[in-house]
């Protein structure tokens, strides 16, 4: 496999996955379950991989699980013909079919699967006061800054804002956000009001009973390589077991802004090391910024002499076998676009459950090659689906989880939807979007119980026009109904 240490190729297969995050090792895994004798080496910039743990299938397609840093020997142990090459992938030849790493290693593939996730798309680059976040080693700066800072300005209101409102603690923040609602890709502002008294909840209880450190913030193991600019994503409770506190008093401040300056000070007298200028024509003075902006695929050194083609978002384009736009590489996970025609109910996030099923699906695709046998678009791109929790509102109030499925924000409907909402205070929240008659998409959050109903009635796209409201109606039992 690779020229120094190994001779290329066994009848089963040579195969090459770049990145040890969750889309890479799910790949090897499901890649290595069907062929246990195909010859993989997983080449990854981490000190650790990822793993999935405590899997479950909730229904049909939504799915639960934990993410564990390992060290990779447990994957060399259960795979005896997997090698996992700590470096980072510095350059890729297509043609030749070799990737080269920083090491100066070349490995020959027939086979290449690119995992290489993404990285934060920060408002500015290479500024110490525009901090993002994304592995181990940004949230560990971030504590650091943190822990001197008066007053912060977070900018964004996806995943990682939402979820670092709540958790810092002690510490001025300015919240800047384009909407008027919190959490605008995941909610509408109904679910964000519902969630906002966990917001103004007493943290104290929250944090004491939330001591479950998921992501461990070790020394890289010896012989790793740097992983400062090359380290995997956080994921569900990244900030579990890291302490957020700042140093003065708690203040929220939401501000609609659409585009955002900033301005360095550099003059003495100044009292904050940088001004953030809003487009709403306020400034803040702070002691950083943190770009919680989304993210851009990992592509750098994946592009260099080769034809891939790039998606809008940067992503490398993929077709409904994973397959990049050069022979015989796939990709999977954060690095990857979707570029198939999608289920009318299904659209990319890049989120944990899409990059394990992605990897898991680029694993069969690898695997159905090498057996020769016709593959088909997996079942779980028909239908988007993800669980998540927010503000550990879980812990707060009684394991609550918060279930998206299918166009739940109405993405794409238009004006073309309507929708219901049931919500009791501090109990559950529950939102239908319905388009022509037929569930086309829901949030669930609170306790509902009706997640397996929902997902069958979107999948089946039964006409509901005649149940109207009463879909709804708490005294009625839908789950039984339906059934
Ligand atoms: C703070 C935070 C919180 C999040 N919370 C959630 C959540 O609650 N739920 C959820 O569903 N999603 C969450 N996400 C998103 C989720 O983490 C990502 O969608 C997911 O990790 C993507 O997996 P991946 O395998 O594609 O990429 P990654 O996990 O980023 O892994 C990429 C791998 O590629 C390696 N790599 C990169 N470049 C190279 C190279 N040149 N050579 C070799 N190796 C390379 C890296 O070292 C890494 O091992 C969160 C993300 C962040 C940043
Ligand atoms: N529980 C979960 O499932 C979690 C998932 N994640 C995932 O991790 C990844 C990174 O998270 P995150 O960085 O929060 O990314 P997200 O894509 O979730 O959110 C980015 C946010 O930044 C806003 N934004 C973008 N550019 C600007 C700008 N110039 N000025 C002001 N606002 C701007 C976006 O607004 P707009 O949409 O209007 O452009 C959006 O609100 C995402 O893939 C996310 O889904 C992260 C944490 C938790």
């Amino acid at each position: 496999l690779c020229s120094d240490t190994k001779t290329a190729s066994t009848a089963s297969g040579t195969f090459v996955i770049v990145g040890g995050g969750i889309a890479g090792v799910t790949c090897v895994e499901q890649l290595l379950s069907q062929i246990p004798s195909a010859d993989v080496a997983l080449i990854t910039a981490s000190p650790h991989i990822k793993a999935v743990t405590n899997y479950k299938q909730v229904s049909k397609t939504l799915e639960k699980f934990d993410v564990e840093e390992r060290p990779s020997s447990v994957l060399e142990e259960k795979f005896p013909s997997l090698t996992v090459i700590h470096s980072a992938v510095k350059s890729l030849h297509t043609q030749a079919h070799s990737v080269e790493t920083a090491d100066g290693l070349v490995f020959g593939y027939e086979k290449l699967c690119i995992c290489s996730g993404s990285r934060p798309k920060l408002l500015i680059y290479d500024n110490p006061y525009v901090l993002g976040i994304r592995d181990t080693d940004s949230a560990q700066a971030f504590q650091k800054c943190l822990s001197k800072a008066k007053r912060i300005v977070i900018v964004g209101n996806g995943g990682i804002a939402l979820e670092l409102v709540y958790e810092v603690e002690g510490c001025e923040v300015i919240w800047a956000v384009k909407d008027k609602a919190i959490g605008n890709t995941f909610f509408d502002a109904g679910a964000a009001e519902f969630l906002i008294p966990s917001l103004e909840a007493d943290k104290t209880e929250s944090t004491a009973s939330c001591k479950r450190p998921r992501y461990t913030t070790e020394e890289p193991a010896p012989g790793a390589s740097q992983t400062a600019e090359f380290g995997s994503a956080l994921g569900p409770d990244w900030h579990e077991g890291i302490v957020f506190r700042g140093a003065e008093q708690v203040r929220w401040e939401i501000c609609e802004s659409p585009t955002l300056h900033l301005r360095l000070s550099s003059l003495s007298g100044q009292s904050w090391p940088v001004y953030i200028q809003l487009t709403n024509g306020k400034t803040f003075g702070c002691d950083f910024v943190v770009s919680a902006t989304g993210v851009v695929p990992n592509t750098e050194p994946f592009l260099h002499g080769n034809n891939f083609e790039l998606a809008d978002d940067g992503g490398l384009q993929v077709d409904d076998h994973m397959m990049t736009t050069e022979p015989d590489v796939y990709a999977a996970g954060d690095v990857c676009t979707a570029c198939w025609e999608h289920s009318p109910l299904w659209q990319q996030m890049r989120l944990w459950t899409q990059a394990r099923q992605m990897g898991w699906y680029a694993g069969r695709c690898m695997a159905a090659y090498v057996l020769s046998e016709p593959i088909e678009l997996d079942f779980c791109f028909e239908l988007f689906s993800h669980i998540t929790k927010f503000f550990n509102y879980k812990v707060m109030l009684n394991i609550y989880y918060v279930v998206l499925l299918g166009k739940f924000n109405g993405q794409g409907l238009g004006p073309n939807h309507e929708l219901l909402v049931r919500c009791t205070k501090g109990q559950e929240y529950v939102k239908v979007v319905l388009s022509g008659g037929k569930m086309v998409g829901a949030v669930l959050i609170g306790e509902t119980d009706l997640e397996e109903t929902f997902e069958n009635l979107i999948l089946n796209q039964m006409d509901l026009t005649m149940y109207g409201e009463e879909l709804l109606n708490p005294n009625i039992d839908i789950e039984d109904y339906f059934d």
